[in-house]
């Protein structure tokens, strides 16, 4: 069997834990059925012997495998990675939509897209990343009870991300414990519109007005401050064309989305700027999990 699932980009600046895309940046798994445990993990992270372990997939893999099934059984895991680890593209995301998918899978359990989101609820308590990695497109998230409400709307293929991913991580948990307890209403109200505002215009694909929708009082500037060379990335990307320029997720990476036609020129003016840091032209994601058995 064969997973692969998209790298996600939260928040989009004011859409803290509720705004989120996939973009065309995969890990992919192989499993097959063996007589012992064994694993094995290219890519990202594949010379961090804790993420070679993969305790976070295998856990969650066989706590539902056992779930659906009543049964134990080895298998074979071949890990691929190409999603950046504690970067803020998702990765915990993608391990967490990934191993639902292939307990499901494995077990033989027909399932639904939204099964494996309203699982992944519970290893991930917002959804603002989870949602992209199981539809793709752009997504509205919120969370009632012990479910996901969403709404999905394909992305073009006229815009492109480009991401500028850090040399050192930021771990979402860290990254949320330097957020105050409370808001005062003004910095309140400045995101939640622009968080309407930007829903809005991704809806109406009226893509020249985020520059304004994705500004944000809520977490950016706050998170910025602990790696605060990522002031002048979206300084860069914003000068030469990005539609918009936005802490992913809870950092380290910076997401700009931009018209393909400028994709070269910004990605260009970027990685001179910051040779420390890497930075990846990407097409945007409209499938989410997909799965081979
Ligand atoms: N490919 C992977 N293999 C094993 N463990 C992983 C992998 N990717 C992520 N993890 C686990 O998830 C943790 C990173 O989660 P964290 O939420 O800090 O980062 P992120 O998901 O990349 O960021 P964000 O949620 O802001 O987009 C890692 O420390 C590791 O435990
Ligand atoms: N909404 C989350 C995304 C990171 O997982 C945060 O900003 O902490």
């Amino acid at each position: 069997m064969f997973v692969s699932v998209p790298a996600t980009s939260a928040n989009l600046g004011p859409g803290f834990d509720t705004l989120g895309l996939a973009v065309d940046l995969r890990n992919e798994i192989i499993i097959k059925p063996s007589k012992f445990l064994s694993i094995s993990t290219h890519g990202e992270g594949s010379d961090n012997p804790k993420i070679k372990k993969n305790t976070l997939f295998l856990s969650i893999f066989n706590e539902n495998y056992k779930r659906l099934t009543g049964r134990t059984d080895n298998f074979r895991f071949e890990f691929h990675n190409r999603i950046p680890i504690s970067r803020g593209l998702g990765s915990s995301s993608a391990v967490i939509v990934a191993a639902l998918s292939a307990a499901y899978t494995t077990a033989g359990v027909r399932y639904n897209k939204r099964e494996i989101l309203n699982q992944a609820l519970r290893y991930e308590h917002h959804p603002d990343n989870i949602t992209p990695a199981v539809m793709g497109g752009f997504n509205v998230a919120c969370v009632e009870g012990d479910r996901v409400y969403s709404k999905k709307r394909r992305l073009p293929d006229y815009l492109n991300a480009v991401v500028v991913v850090p040399n050192r991580t930021i771990s979402t948990a860290k990254s949320r414990t330097v957020l105050p307890k409370m808001y005062r209403k003004e910095e309140t109200v400045y995101s939640l519109s622009r968080a309407a505002y930007m829903t809005a215009l991704f809806m109406s694909e009226s893509w020249d007005l985020l520059r304004i929708a994705s500004k944000d009082k809520l977490h950016q500037a706050r998170r910025m401050k602990m790696m605060p060379e990522l002031f002048e990335v979206q300084k860069t990307a914003l000068k030469h064309g990005a539609v918009m320029s936005t802490l992913s997720g809870s950092g380290s990476t910076f997401f700009n989305l931009v018209y393909e036609k400028d994709a070269q020129k910004i990605h260009s003016a970027l990685q001179s700027r910051f040779p420390q840091f890497r930075v990846f032209t990407l097409a945007l994601d409209n499938n989410g999990v997909m799965v081979k058995s």
